[in-house]
């Protein structure tokens, strides 16, 4: 059941039908009828206090207030916020995954037997400096993932305490925002994988089952081009329901969907470029301002000068190009349960 959806929205021949895809932007449209009636529902999220309220505009997030949250009830425990981001929040986590986070100490794809020292230690600025088309989007298409605090072991699917690298501290805080709005204590985010996906490309079927803890929800977050995401139940037996994923999307996986079957099998163009779209102004102003300390920590990880860069057009084109033709997924989850501070040896 897993496998023929899936194949049947991969399919490259002719367009695949998308008529049964949830697009929660057609939820007010169909909330009345009778096939969305079961299927979508708002959800309402917590307000944030003050602190949290400076800390959800330093890290690029529209008042809460405007954020449009949604649970699939044929799959407990799966929320989608509808790009809850900023224009410049969404450039800021793009310019992110692409300069900084494909970087050592961070683990990625890319074969160390066919590129550069130069190339393996700094891609992105690499891929700037290619002046050859043909060797410029062999590199550009080469890069589908970096692993961020605990490093995922694909082959062994078993995480260990020597293989980490420092959890990034603005996207730790990202997630922690997510969770005071929607309610959860004790989020700790430890590991990441951050995917790139070219147009055209996939994800097939798999469960995310190698953390030590499975009740802590998994955040995902998508920029650049659309995808159609599946998400079935904890068997491939199971038909999958298929939804959009657009630029800016929050998905998160908790409760019994967080060991389900999921899949990105299309990722496809689309004409909207949410990281472009003119700002409110108050916001523009505020992201801009100095950020009170809310904590030392906290506001030690954010990376002040990046979010100022990002608003000059010149410093964004490179970016913007490289958006234009992929899609980024950051996928962040705890690894250890509560009170455990290490992986056991
Ligand atoms: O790209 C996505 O939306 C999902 C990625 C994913 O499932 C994963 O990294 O485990
Ligand atoms: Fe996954």
């Amino acid at each position: 059941m897993f496998k023929r959806t899936f194949q049947h929205y991969k399919r490259k021949s002719s367009p695949p039908d998308l008529q049964d895809v949830i697009d929660v932007d057609l939820y007010e449209t169909n909330k009345l009828s009778h096939s969305w009636h079961n299927l979508v529902k708002p959800l309402h999220l917590s307000e944030l206090n003050q602190n949290e309220g400076r800390l959800r505009q330093s890290v690029g997030l529209q008042p809460e207030n405007m954020w449009r949250c949604y649970r699939l009830l044929n799959h407990p425990g799966l929320l989608l916020i509808r790009n809850p981001f900023t224009s410049s929040g969404q450039r800021y986590w793009i310019a992110r995954s692409l300069q900084d986070y494909s970087r050592p100490p961070n683990i990625s794809n890319l074969d160390r037997t066919k590129f550069s020292p130069a190339a393996l230690s700094n891609w992105w600025r690499e891929l700037q400096d290619c002046t050859d088309a043909v060797l410029s989007n062999h590199l550009k298409i080469a890069m589908r993932w970096t692993t961020l605090g605990y490093h995922h072991n694909w082959d062994t699917k078993v995480y260990d305490e020597a293989m980490q690298s420092t959890f990034p501290g603005d996207l730790s805080s990202l997630c922690q925002l997510f969770c005071q709005a929607l309610g959860y204590s004790n989020f700790t985010p430890q590991a990441a994988i951050v995917n790139y996906y070219p147009l055209g490309t996939c994800l097939s079927g798999h469960t995310d089952h190698s953390e030590l803890n499975h009740n802590a929800p998994l955040f995902s977050y998508s920029f650049g081009q659309s995808a159609i995401f599946l998400i079935g139940g904890t068997s491939l037996n199971e038909l999958p329901t298929a939804l959009y994923l657009r630029s800016g999307d929050v998905l998160v996986m908790s409760g019994p969907s967080r060991l389900c079957y999921h899949a990105v099998p299309r990722v496809m163009k689309t004409d909207q470029q949410p990281w472009n779209a003119a700002e409110p102004k108050h916001e523009t102003v505020r992201i801009t301002d100095n950020i009170e300390p809310i904590d030392t920590k906290m506001n030690k990880s954010l990376d002040s000068p990046l979010r100022d860069n990002i608003i000059n057009e010149i410093f964004w084109h490179p970016f913007n190009h490289f958006i234009s033709g992929s899609r980024i997924n950051i996928n962040v989850r705890q690894v250890l349960p509560p009170g455990m501070h290490q992986i056991p040896s």
